[in-house]
């Protein structure tokens, strides 16, 4: 292995997700089979225990590609050089509790991560905000890094895809591989906008293949939506071995680029397409090429996609302002 390792930073390494996403990276599903990976691990005092725990047990898998794990629970220690930031570490919805409330509890996390990436950075960083509020996440973290690209500030919403793909598959009898273009619009929420209309199977019209607007409306928009509610109603906990994959997925599409032909979603700093309101990110269709992703152009929008993806944005423009009241952005 000659290759300069590239950093990659987890924060939160020593919650659910973490545990599942750390041994993914380390054994080279991330950045690939020749890119070796030094892992830093950021938490809160309290969970440093547990995340040695993990680098313990990292260290006891010998993964050739894992060169060395740093554990700390200062963000400018944990992002020094750091060319990949997978930002997890937050407070997950629990039973009953709505994304709302979740502002105020994660937004003060943002702040200075943002502020450590900024100042600490390796140049080509890329960032991925897991933890919810994850848009708004992305927006207080985005604000507070001035001297990054805005486009390296990413919020996941490839889990919702994922989501979307097997729910479509199942319902028409094929499988995933069959199935294309089918993207998230807008916050990852309950109000994003799972988008059938530009999706194709085998090369047919998605929405027309189905051709059940009843179970696009009643069923397939509100199952994808509210997918994560029903896993911690199901399971006591929220999605994390999913979260993890999907990830995974974000990043190594950013890096490698997407196939000829498919897009994916990705919440990105809008640069006003499709009437977004400019500077929010948002979850778009997006190809990524030469390591940047590019929202896909030229889309028709029909009335029945213009309102939820409206109403999805106009969701994100209140939370973006609420957490500017805060003065968190
Ligand atoms: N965007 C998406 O599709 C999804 C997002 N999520 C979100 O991901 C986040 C993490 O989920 P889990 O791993 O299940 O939660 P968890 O509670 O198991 O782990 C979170 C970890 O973050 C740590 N943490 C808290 N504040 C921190 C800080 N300032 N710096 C570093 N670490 C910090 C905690 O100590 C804890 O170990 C939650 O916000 C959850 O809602 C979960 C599933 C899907
Ligand atoms: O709601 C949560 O905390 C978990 C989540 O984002 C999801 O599963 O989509």
């Amino acid at each position: 292995m000659t290759r300069t390792p590239v950093n990659v930073t987890v924060t939160g390494a020593a919650g659910q997700i973490g545990y599942s996403l750390l041994f993914r990276i380390a054994s080279g599903q991330l950045l690939g089979q020749d890119t070796p990976v030094r892992l830093k691990l950021l938490e809160i005092t309290p969970a440093l225990k547990a995340a040695e725990g993990t680098a313990m047990e990292l260290d006891d898998c010998a993964f050739p590609l894992l060169s060395g794990i740093d554990i700390t629970d200062d963000p400018n220690v944990a992002f020094d050089g750091v060319n990949v930031a997978l930002l997890v570490g937050a407070r997950p919805r629990t039973k009953g509790m709505e994304r709302g409330d979740l502002l105020e509890a994660n937004g003060g996390i943002f702040k200075p991560q943002g502020e450590a990436i900024n100042a600490h950075a390796a140049d080509d960083v890329r960032v991925l905000v897991v933890g919810n509020p994850a848009n708004t996440n992305a927006l207080i973290a985005q604000q507070h890094a001035p001297d990054v690209p805005a486009d390296r500030f990413t919020a996941m919403t490839r889990l919702d895809q994922n989501r979307a793909y097997t729910q479509l598959a199942k319902k028409l009898g094929v499988t995933v591989n069959d199935i294309k273009k089918l993207v998230i619009w807008g916050n990852h929420s309950a109000t994003q906008y799972p988008d059938l209309f530009h999706a194709e199977v085998n090369g047919k019209n998605a929405a027309e293949a189905v051709n059940d607007q009843a179970w696009i409306e009643n069923e397939f928009i509100p199952t994808v939506a509210k997918r994560g509610a029903a896993i911690i109603e199901a399971r006591g906990a929220s999605s994390a071995a999913s979260a993890a994959n999907a990830a995974i997925d974000h990043v190594h599409d950013w890096v490698n680029g997407t196939p000829e032909g498919q897009w994916i979603s990705a919440g990105v700093v809008s640069d006003g397409s499709y009437g977004t309101p400019e500077g929010l990110i948002t979850s778009f269709p997006v190809v990524a090429k030469d390591g940047r992703f590019e929202i896909v152009q030229g889309l028709e929008i029909d009335d029945f996609s213009r309102a939820r993806i409206d109403a999805s944005n106009a969701e994100l423009a209140e939370e973006r302002d609420a957490v500017r009241s805060l003065g968190l952005i």
